[in-house]
């Protein structure tokens, strides 16, 4: 099954738009993983298997890994997730982008090696630097178009024949670059309005939406602006707010309610 077979199928029948980012940072942990030496992996995997169910997407952060030298969890990781929870897609958030040749290798990197479902793409090198990914027509691309922090616009609203860059980049997806239906695009929820621009230019192309809970972006809003017409077309991405929830023993179960209160939060407004 596709990557957007999956997330589909996840979105209709776990009920939830709910992304689960997966953003380590050790000294955030609980005082119990002090003393493990695999506490990358085995941290994560408690808080995907207690959150799996309020989940359409997880979303491992790959510099989170890589400057931890925890790689190898990441890989474990995502084994876990699809051995698991087979139902939950992957989406590898790596934000590739290079010149064909390259690109290639970071294809292998996300699709072979990681085994993600999906991967973040930059795609200011243009068609060519994305076009190794949007040939794994079974595996999601998923394009920054206006992201969540605040330098969003320095580039990204720079006005190209009228038009800001970002709307410009949507479009440009959703009519040319989408030819085997596998691209999403990244817009924050932070930025409600250009939330509401972006759907309008393109349709149910599917959105991943940063930006809730710790960068405080508003869930309803984002939900309101840009749903796609059935009410769902979303994957409402938050880390910190549900892997830091607690960090007593309780880790687990707090991010799970966590997670639980944002699908509830999430579907009052669809
Ligand atoms: O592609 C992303 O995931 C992404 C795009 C964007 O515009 N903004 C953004 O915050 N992200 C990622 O989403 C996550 C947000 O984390 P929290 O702010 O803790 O929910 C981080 O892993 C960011 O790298």
């Amino acid at each position: 099954m596709s990557f957007m077979q999956a997330l589909r199928r996840r979105w209709q029948q776990a009920d939830t738009l709910v992304c689960v980012g997966l953003d380590p940072e050790p000294a955030k942990f609980p005082a119990a993983f002090a003393a493990d030496a695999d506490a990358v992996f085995a941290f994560n995997r408690d808080i995907v298997d207690a959150t799996a169910q309020y989940a359409c997407a997880f979303k491992p952060q790959i510099a989170h890994f890589a400057a931890l030298r925890a790689e190898d969890a990441l890989t474990r990781l995502i084994a876990h997730i699809h051995a698991n929870h087979p139902d939950v897609p992957v989406i590898l958030d790596s934000k590739r982008g290079d010149i064909g040749s390259t690109a290639q290798h970071y294809v292998g990197e996300a699709f072979e090696r990681y085994r993600a479902d999906a991967v973040t793409v930059n795609p200011y090198l243009g068609r060519d630097s994305v076009q190794p990914f949007l040939d794994r027509a079974d595996r999601g691309v998923v394009i920054l178009c206006r992201t969540s922090n605040p330098g969003a616009g320095d580039l990204q609203d720079l006005d190209v024949g009228g038009r800001p860059l970002y709307q410009l980049v949507a479009e440009k997806v959703a009519r040319d670059w989408n030819e085997h239906g596998n691209c999403a695009l990244v817009v924050g929820a932070t930025w409600p309005e250009q939330l509401r621009e972006v759907r309008a230019i393109v349709g149910d192309v599917p959105f991943l939406v940063p930006g809730v809970g710790a960068q405080g972006g508003d869930a309803g809003a984002v939900v309101s602006n840009a749903k796609s017409a059935d009410g769902t077309g979303l994957m409402i991405s938050s880390s910190r707010a549900i892997l830091y929830a607690s960090n007593g023993t309780d880790y687990a179960e707090a991010a799970a309610n966590a997670a639980r209160e944002l699908r509830d939060e999430i579907n009052r407004h669809r």
